[in-house]
This record gives C-alpha cells, structure tokens and sequence, in this order.
C-alpha cells in the first residue's frame, strides 16, 4: 500500500485542494482531505505538488520493430513516464508495419520485457503495409490486441478503400484513426506550409486543403457507417470548420491536435531547419488560433504529441530531404502549462482534462480520471519547477525537437501505474 499525502489536487470547479489519496491492489482506495499512514504503508511526499491521473497520448511512434536506430519500446516508454504519461497508443509504420497479429503481439511483448510499466496500445494498419490498396485482417488485429486502425505516416488516397474500411472498423467496433492527406495536392520536395516562411525561402509548400480535402472526404463517407472517425493532427482552419459543422449534426467525428500545432506557426521557424520539420507542417498564425479555440470549445476534443524520433543523422540533412517528424513526449506538459496555461488561455483543469480524462472518454478507455475505485495511474507535477529544454538530456532517442533552449515550468517528477512508481525523478 501506498498514500500520497499533502498533493495538490484539482477539484470539481477546478479549484486546486490539498489532499491525500491511498493506493491499494493498483486502485485509488480513498481520496481525503487528509489520511494517516498506516503502519509499514509506503508515503510518498507530494507537499505543494500537483497530482493529477496519468497523461494518456494516443497518438505516438515508438519505431519498433524495424527502425530501432530511432527510438525503441524501451527508450520511448521510459520517455512516455518521465512526460507524465501512463498510457501510449503507437502508431503502425513501422518495419514491417503493424498489420499482422504477430506484430502486434510482438510488441506487447517487447513492452512487458521492457518493464516499462507504461501501458501501450497498439494501433494497427488499416492497409497491408500501408500500400493503400488492400484491407488488413482487422478481426485478427483486434484479436491479437490492436485497439484502432490507422495508417498514420500516409493518407488512405482511395475513397472507396476508406469507405470499406469504414464499414470494416465500425463492424468491429475499432475506432478508424485517419492521417489525413491528399497526395494529389503535394509537389515533390514539399516540407512546409504553403504560406509566408515558404514563399521567403523559395521551398515547396504543402497546403492546408491537402489535410482538409480528407477531413471533407471522410466525414462524407462516415456518415452511414456508424464508424468512430477520429482526424489525427488537426492543423488547418478549414479542417476544424469541417469537424465542427459534422459535430453539430451529430456524426462520430472526434479530433486531436499536437502541442507544437498549439504554440507555433510557420513564421516561427528561424530558417530551414529540420527541427522545424513535422507532417502536418506548422501553419498561419490564422490556423494556429483557430486550433486553440476549437480545443477550447471542444470542437478538436484532446491532445496527443505524434511524438516522432528521429536519428541526428536523418535530421541533419536538407529540409526538403530530412523526414518529417519532431519528438514530444519530455516536453509536452511543460509546454504547454507554461505557453497555454500560465498565459491564461486555458485553465489548469482544462489543459489536464484534455489529456487524460477526454482521451479515455473518446476511446472508451477506463482510465484518466482520479476519483475513488479507478485503477492508480498517476502524475505528480512540479508546477513551480523551471527547467530549460536541452533534448541532450531527453530518454528519447530522437533529440529533434524545435523547442530546444524554452525555459518552461511544470515538470513532472513521478509517474504511477496501476499504484507503483514507474518513474521518478531523482531526488523525490
Ligand atoms: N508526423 C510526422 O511528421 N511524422 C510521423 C508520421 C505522421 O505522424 O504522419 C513519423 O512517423 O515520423
Ligand atoms: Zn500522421
Ligand atoms: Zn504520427
């Protein structure tokens, strides 16, 4: 048994109280204004720290099996814990992609060898080696453990192949996890956002209608398919306009966005640099503040990071030939506490609902919130602890972040799963 006493915890009217939570069998058993340790009862110190559940990101890349130069299970769960996160789903394009049972089983198991104690949550492909082309065996995929079907790294360019596999996913209740890309809409070499920082460096850009052009296509082809659509990476305005009209009329549409989507825009790029590299790319000032007001009124419902390693090597190449792709599980909560919720755009209880509790709500997991009975996935937060970003130190193994040198506050500094410590930082 475990009893966290004297946390900061965020109450009803997401006010923050001091209180003392008790761990037993992997379970909340009580949360009190105060509790008395018991007798050989482990206590753990949580005085003027914010205790909060477990950060959940459903959308991750974990490089394993086939690209382990990047990042493996290992490494990228152990930098899942110390971000705070109890729960990962990762993304299928990996080598060979996840679109037989064997992978997915195979990194299940990885994850127990691990001993990460992070839980994982595979996703798997929706198209045999993501070729666009053939359906996989979702009945095996989920059989095996796989929890939503993406093709994430490419769009499905067929409507009639995401139709059916629309009508396959809803028939197995396995939510369909959409990159959302029109290739037909792309220029080789393109690798930032078709706007000011392109046009100033004469580099090929990709444009918002490229995302949005799926996003239209797809809620379309959802609609009589009792589908659960989930739009990854929302980056563009036109893109929230469209998930927002299908809220309203009551389609199965749910959305996330990524931290750096929240807090850059193209003109925030210093120069052509790789760092700055990510699929979507980061957009107009327009389409960044149409982000954060969708998060906030709930038209875009939650936060993944689409954490995405990759090698110094890889990173090191032109911009137009580097792949795309910035790491974030480290730095996500830092991040976004300093630049959304100290700069009062959000509120504290806001920011923390949309990555745990809306996540699970969405996907039907039991996780995500702190309240008596739930499984003791937890994150305890310095809120006063201030750090600058040196992707030197990261676990990860992709140190390619745009964010290297940002002085944030909010670091976590112990994460639980199922009531046992799987990360904490030294010293507490
Ligand atoms: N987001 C990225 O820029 N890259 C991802 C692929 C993806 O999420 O589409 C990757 O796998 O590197
Ligand atoms: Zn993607
Ligand atoms: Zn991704």
């Amino acid at each position: 048994m475990t009893v966290l006493l004297n946390g900061q915890v965020i109450g009803e009217g997401g006010e923050l109280r001091t209180a003392a939570i008790r761990l037993r069998d992997g379970r909340i058993a009580a949360i009190a204004d105060q509790l008395e340790a018991m007798p050989g009862e482990e206590v753990i110190d949580a005085a003027g720290r914010l205790v909060i559940p477990g950060l959940i990101d459903l959308h991750i890349h974990l490089r394993e099996p086939g690209f382990e130069e990047k990042e493996t299970i290992a490494t990228g769960t152990r930098a899942a814990a110390r971000g705070g996160y109890t729960t990962v789903a990762c993304m299928p394009n990996t080598s060979p992609v996840t679109d037989s049972p064997e992978v997915v089983e195979r990194i299940l198991a990885s994850n127990r060898e691990s001993g990460s104690g992070v839980r994982l949550l595979p996703i798997a492909a929706i198209t045999r080696g993501l070729s666009g082309d053939r359906l996989t065996d979702m009945a095996g995929l989920k059989e095996a453990g796989a929890f939503a079907v993406s093709d994430d790294g490419v769009g499905v360019q067929s409507p009639r192949m995401m139709k059916a596999a629309m009508r396959e996913a809803a028939r197995l209740e396995l939510p369909l996890v959409a990159h959302c890309e029109e290739e037909d809409l792309l220029i080789p070499g393109a690798c930032v956002h078709t706007g000011e920082f392109a046009e100033k460096h004469g580099l090929p850009g990709i444009p918002p209608e490229a995302e949005s052009i799926h996003v239209g296509r797809d809620i379309l082809l959802a609609e009589d398919t009792g589908v659960h659509y989930h739009v990854c990476h929302v980056s563009a305005e036109s893109s929230v306009r469209l998930i927002r009209e299908a809220k309203e009329w009551g389609q199965r549409v749910t959305a996330e966005v990524s931290p750096h989507h929240l807090l850059l825009c193209d003109t925030d790029i210093p120069g052509p640099d790789p760092a700055f590299k990510m699929n979507p790319p980061l957009r107009s000032k327009r389409d960044r503040a149409a982000l954060l007001a969708a998060l906030k009124d709930g038209t875009i419902d939650f936060i993944a990071t689409d954490h995405a390693p990759h090698t110094a090597e890889e990173k090191k190449r032109p911009i137009t030939e580097a792949p795309f792709g910035i790491v974030g599980l480290e730095t996500a909560f830092p991040l976004l506490y300093t630049h959304l919720v100290l700069t009062g755009e959000l509120t504290l209880a806001q920011l923390v609902d949309k990555m745990t509790r809306i996540p699970a709500d969405r996907f039907g997991l039991p996780w995500g919130e702190l309240k008596e009975g739930a499984q003791a996935d937890i994150a305890v937060i310095d809120l006063e602890a201030e750090r600058t970003i040196d992707p030197e130190t990261f676990y990860s193994k992709g140190k390619n972040t745009p964010f290297a040198g940002w002085k944030v506050k909010g670091w976590p500094m112990m994460t639980l799963v199922d009531g046992r410590v799987i990360w904490r930082e030294d010293g507490i």
